[in-house]
């Protein structure tokens, strides 16, 4: 039992942090160079490679792991970051039956099933078929050990004559017999080369189908979900495929592979005692060691969590130590922090000794089966049956079988823990499917772009309508602006308009075309914008401009820039075009990013142009700089362009004037026309004037 002895050596008291390599490897490679080493769990980038394994939290047991809380379910940190708090999302709901879970997890198996066997890609089928191939013949090789060692020893066990060598009585055998370890050892490596192209092809596929998923869904998803749950979602998801295919080809196949043969081998030369022996050790070995590992999760658990909370109560002491300081209490925070490491520590302790427990226990049932079948092979080489090379044989064969047997427990965990974050991750895709062109929806004709609002209703929530019966009409090349009280619903009117959000009744028409039955994305490359708050990526100033228009040349970029009059300020900076406006354009001005989305806007050069409130954050001086830019370089009378604003003073030379209020049309006009009807146009205008007075 040298590997059950091998991984007793190798166990760690804290949760594990260790690095492995996850490759089927012979019967002898893996008593030295130990699973404890191999990987369990890889990500995209690792599918074979040596990778570090975190502490993952753990199925507490098969019955209730479901219903882990989501701070249980965070990755485990050292004890000197914080626990990332942000939820999963799309977790499983509570409670569910193992009869429902089980076809859940199975549902998941047939759905990764599509990428080891795809449609119409014959590379990836014929790797499978090598891979299958590998896959037997290297098991195949793997259980002729025992037979060559038989063979030898059998040949040795008889009256030799003095003059003979061992080329002569058995050098062809032990040559065999070498070449059969190296070549199991040899077929095994080739088929983890074969297979990491397919399993990183499913892991791309997954986590580029879930990508693409995620972009297309709507507004209302991404206002309602946290990007780090997201990201980390994926991230788990997608390692999770990688964990499963690869527990799946590496350990569960070849091991049933393996126990199949040699149940085979022991039925055929010495009947199908050795094998019932044999299949009832692995049916109870397997028993027990499903069972141990899930009463055993529950204190990786309690670890996982106390880790957690250590870490939370270390971070938030550090960070507030002035108040620490302050008030004396330091041995007070020490305290609440040694209370969640005495947690952990002795979680930790319960993981180690029912780690020898289960380590224990195995090797009680393996040593058991393998004494009783020594004992009949024994008893057949005193009767005659046996020769003594079938006891060594038997003893070997079975022997070999406690290899990949050894992990049992630890595949039989992390599998349950992939299942559960890719179907987080399968439920992201599930759940939440993005609306589609109805089936006859034609390209967006446009003439003109005049857009009618019909009667339009719409709530973001069902209590707090926005628009009940909301009725206009933008004519087509003119300047409108939408003004209005906050709250009255300004900026929904162009969330509708692109159809971030469905109205819940009424129509919105543009040239008189229905814009709920047309192409999607014939109707959004027809409306361009100009946000208050203009969304910068994390590259340089040439790539973010050019986002309005991913074909269009430097040149094109720089003209664009030229008329946006943000070209001068860009080319005094060091780095010119090629500066990086840093995260979320944090290194840019609020006026030179206005600038920038306006170069955008002229890239894209739609028919339709909105003005979300775009210069609502800047000073007096700088907004009305830049709507002269706008209205010297955007606004042609080709475009239909309309202002949504709040400063009155921004839309004076509109063509037509719409005044909001709770959601309806209360006016409408010229500026002149509005001033003189003294309605609510005319009393905004007197209190901003005013405003402005005062400052
Ligand atoms: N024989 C056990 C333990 C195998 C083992 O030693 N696993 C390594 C990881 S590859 C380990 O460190 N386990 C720690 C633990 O299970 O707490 C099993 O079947 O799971």
């Amino acid at each position: 039992m040298n590997a059950l002895r091998s991984a007793a050596a190798f166990r760690h008291v804290r949760i594990p942090r260790v690095h492995v390599t996850f490759s089927q490897r012979s019967a002898h490679s893996h008593a030295t160079a130990s699973w404890n080493r191999a990987a369990v769990r890889s990500g995209p980038h690792h599918f074979h490679s040596n990778f570090y394994l975190p502490p993952r939290p753990v199925p507490p047991n098969s019955r209730t792991f479901r219903q882990l809380t989501q701070q249980e379910k965070s990755v485990p940190q050292s004890t000197t970051t914080t626990a990332p708090k942000e939820a999963t999302p799309a977790a499983p709901k509570a409670a569910i039956s193992n009869a429902v879970q089980r076809r859940r997890d199975w549902a998941i198996v047939r759905r990764l099933a599509v990428h080891i066997w795809p449609k119409n890609d014959w590379g990836t089928r014929g790797r499978v078929v090598l891979g299958v191939g590998l896959l037997v013949s290297g098991k195949l090789l793997n259980v002729q050990v025992p037979l060559f060692f038989k063979e030898i020893i059998d040949t040795l066990n008889i009256p030799l004559d003095a003059q003979s060598t061992v080329w002569v009585v058995c050098g062809s055998v032990i040559l065999a017999y070498g070449a059969a370890r190296i070549g199991a050892t040899l077929f095994g490596e080739l088929l983890n080369a074969v297979f990491a192209n397919v399993g990183q092809r499913a892991v791309r596929t997954v986590a580029r189908q879930t990508f693409e998923h995620l972009l297309n869904l709507d507004f209302k998803f991404h206002l309602s979900r946290q990007t780090g749950g997201l990201t980390r979602a994926i991230d788990r998801g997608t390692k999770g495929v990688t964990f499963i295919l690869q527990a799946i080809l590496f350990r569960v196949v070849p091991t049933a592979l393996e126990i199949s043969l040699v149940c085979g081998i022991l039925t055929y030369k010495f009947g199908w005692d050795y094998a019932a022996i044999t299949l009832a050790t692995m049916a109870a070995y397997t028993w027990y060691t499903v069972r141990t590992t899930a009463w055993r999760t529950q204190f990786r658990r309690q670890a996982n969590s106390a880790d957690n909370k250590a870490a939370t109560v270390a971070v938030d002491s550090l960070l507030n130590y002035e108040a620490v300081k302050n008030f004396n209490n330091e041995q007070y925070e020490v305290k609440r922090y040694d209370t969640h490491l005495c947690a952990y520590e002795k979680a930790s302790v319960k993981i180690a000794t029912s780690l020898a427990l289960l380590n224990s226990g195995q090797n009680v049932i393996f040593s058991t089966a393998l004494t009783g079948i020594m004992f009949l092979a024994a008893q057949g080489v005193i009767n005659g049956t046996m020769t003594v090379g079938d006891l060594v044989m038997v003893n070997q064969l079975v022997f070999q079988l406690s290899m990949p047997l050894n992990f049992l427990g630890t595949i039989y965990r992390e599998v349950r823990q992939s299942l559960l974050d890719m179907e987080v991750l399968f439920n992201l895709q599930a759940e939440h499917t993005p609306a589609k062109d109805p089936p006859d929806a034609k390209p967006l004709s446009l003439s003109g772009g005049k857009i009618s609002f019909e009667n339009v209703a719409f709530a973001y929530h069902p209590d707090r309508p926005i628009f009940r019966d909301l009725s206009f009409t933008i004519p087509a090349g003119k300047k409108v602006a939408i003004v209005g009280p906050s709250g009255c619903g300004k900026s929904t009117v162009f969330r509708l308009l692109y159809r971030f959000y469905e109205p819940s009744a009424g129509r919105i028409l543009v040239d008189g075309q229905d814009i709920s039955r047309v192409q999607l994305a014939s109707l959004r490359a027809a409306v361009g914008v100009v946000p208050q708050d203009t969304p910068l990526f994390h590259a340089d100033i040439m790539h973010n401009v050019r986002y309005g228009r991913l074909d269009a040349s430097d040149e094109e970029v720089v003209a664009a820039m030229k008329k946006a009059h943000v070209h001068d300020t860009v080319t005094r900076l060091p780095d010119g075009y090629a500066t990086n406006v840093g995260e979320r354009g944090l290194m840019v001005s609020g006026g030179e990013k206005q600038r920038l989305a306006v170069a955008r806007a002229l890239l894209k050069d739609p028919p339709i142009l909105f003005f979300d409130e775009a210069t609502a954050a800047l000073d007096a001086q700088t907004e009305s700089e830049l709507m002269k830019n706008i209205n010297a370089t955007l606004l042609d009378s080709a475009r239909t362009s309309i202002f949504i604003a709040h400063r009155l003073r921004t839309v004076v030379e509109a063509d037509v004037i719409i005044v909001l209020k709770e959601g309806t049309v209360v006016e409408q006009g010229t500026h002149e026309e509005l001033l003189r009807e003294g309605g609510l146009y005319y009393s905004m205008w007197q209190e901003q004037a005013a405003d402005t007075f005062s400052e």
